[in-house]
């Protein structure tokens, strides 16, 4: 056998190549130098000169110098402890208020129902039970004013077909459903305009993009508002817990992304009005507070704990994993077997190079991706319907006869249909199961609204275009702080 040395490739380059090279270093150089000095900041930091060795009393100077600095860092500690406990005492407060229950401000927050005529519960598919507040449904259903409680099954693009089917069948014999996939890419409005001005006329026709469901749901609800006497609009208040997809959903029913929607849990912070017709409005809410009472699994999916640094995500990740199925996150994640969740997070960490100083993985970035995956636009995992149908207490027959009424169910049925005919499911090989818990207690509670609010812009006369459609004016997600006082009723979150 003979071994040949391969010859090492030379460095040598042209002349001309080397000139330039440097060139353009010295180019790049002169820019910074230019930016650098618009900017005002100067090439080389300025050095403490420090006590000069022939200065009188240097030592005594220096001294004093390291005193200063020292009483400047304790009191920066206690103004942090004060802090630290301030901050305590304000949770423990709003912690007793939840607690309280039927409190002033659980009155309040039943005027929130007051404002609408319609109340739509969103619920994610994947885990619709537990997406559903038993609180939240008695109080609307037990209002003296009969307002109509409407389920949204959304994000049924991330269940098998079959599961969908069968809670779609669950949920039916309770209240009207919905099935409905949101649209994931809508744009605002100046992105549309300049696309319909063929500055970027691509359309887009890709999965994210795509909406089912919206049809059947807005004829449904313009039949309801037309229904109503002239004058009036039909108010529709969408609410779910935190990342269910009531802002996507409004935005999909719109056409036009009026309001936040994101991965992170909570981005909804204020209540926010929006158009959609002339005679129908829809009411986005922040996600309603789940009770500290609830389990552990359902504080990880459903609550801000883990945002608002309540929990650790670490442990939220450790209750979440007892309910899945652990050959199915290892294939879904591309693990092998795990003893432990901190095992797991350590794997998942590297595989996504999630890596601190000195190579460490960090568990800790690694248990938010996971607890965003679950409630994000991603992951598909399914829970199993109950077998056996049996109304909650403040359900009766004669109240599902009623939610019905009113409402065509031919064409509620007839949308859901189609819907099933145009989404593309996973199929359940690649889909987590995931063991739920049911229905999760939630608290209606009313918090101090923060500063911001939105201003609302009615539909004018010009809005109305050539085929009688309405286009209603885009509201304005977050900007002024004029419209709505802090006495606006909502089921939000309870913020620090
Ligand atoms: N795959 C999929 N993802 C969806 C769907 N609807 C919403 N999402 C995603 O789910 C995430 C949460 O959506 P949002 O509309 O912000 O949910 P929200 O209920 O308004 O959330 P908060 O403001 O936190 O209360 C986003 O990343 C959306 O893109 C859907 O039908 N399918």
């Amino acid at each position: 056998v003979c071994f040949v040395e391969l010859k090492k490739a030379s460095k040598r380059v042209s002349c001309a190549k080397r000139f330039k090279i440097q060139k353009k270093v010295r180019e790049h150089n002169r820019k910074l130098r230019k930016v650098a000095k618009k900017k005002g900041i100067s090439r080389k930091p300025k050095k403490d000169i420090g006590v000069p060795n022939s200065a009188p009393f240097k030592e005594e100077v220096l001294r004093e110098a390291e005193q200063r600095k020292q009483e400047l860092e304790t009191l920066k500690e206690q103004n942090k402890i004060v802090k630290q406990q301030e901050r305590a005492a304000k949770r423990k407060k709003e912690k007793e208020a939840e607690s309280a229950g039927d409190g002033p401000a659980t009155k309040k927050a039943k005027k929130v129902i007051e404002e609408s005529d319609v109340i739509v519960e969103v619920l994610d598919a994947r885990d619709p039970l537990g997406c559903r507040c038993p609180q939240l449904e008695e109080t609307v259903l037990k209002h003296e004013g009969k307002k109509k409680l409407l389920f949204i099954l959304n994000k049924i693009d991330l269940v098998p077909k079959d599961n969908v089917e069968k809670w779609l069948q669950y949920l039916e014999a309770e209240c009207p459903t919905f099935l409905f996939k949101a649209s994931m890419q809508i744009q605002d409005r100046t992105v549309q305009q300049r696309k319909q001005r063929g500055i970027t006329a691509v359309l887009d026709h890709s999965r994210a993009a795509s909406c089912f469901g919206r049809d059947c749901l807005l004829q449904t609800l313009t039949d309801l508002a037309n229904k109503k006497d002239a004058e009036t609009m039909l108010k529709v208040g969408v609410v779910g817990f935190p990342n269910v997809g009531k802002s996507s959903i409004i935005n999909s029913l719109k056409e036009v992304r009026v309001c936040h929607v994101g991965v992170q849990r909570g981005m909804t912070r204020c209540k926010q009005e929006v158009h959609i017709t002339k005679r129908l409005k829809m009411i986005d809410s922040p996600g309603i507070v789940a009770a500290s009472s609830n389990p552990g699994d359902v504080m990880a999916l459903r609550s801000l704990q883990v945002e608002e640094k309540e929990e650790s995500p670490l442990e939220a990740v450790r209750t979440l994993l007892k309910q899945c199925n652990q050959q199915h996150i290892m294939l879904q994640y591309n693990v092998p077997d795990y003893r432990n969740s901190l095992e797991f997070l350590t794997t998942f960490a590297k595989k996504r190079g999630f890596l601190q100083k000195g190579g460490v993985p960090n568990t800790e970035l690694a248990a938010m991706t996971f607890l965003s995956d679950w409630t994000g636009p991603k992951l598909s995992y399914h829970s199993r319907a109950p077998e056996h149908q049996g109304l909650p207490s403040y359900l009766t027959d004669a109240i599902v006869t009623e939610l019905r009424s009113g409402l065509d169910m031919d064409v509620v049925r007839k949308g859901n249909e189609n819907v099933k005919k145009g989404v593309r499911f996973p199929n359940l090989a690649s889909s987590i199961s995931f063991n739920a818990r049911g229905p999760t207690a939630g608290v209606l509670n009313v918090s101090e609204l923060p500063k911001e609010t939105i201003t609302i812009t009615a539909p004018t006369e010009a809005d109305e275009k050539m085929d009688g459609t309405v286009n209603t004016e885009e509201v304005l997600p977050m900007r002024g702080y004029e419209s709505f006082s802090n006495d606006a009723l909502h089921f939000c979150h309870q913020r620090q």
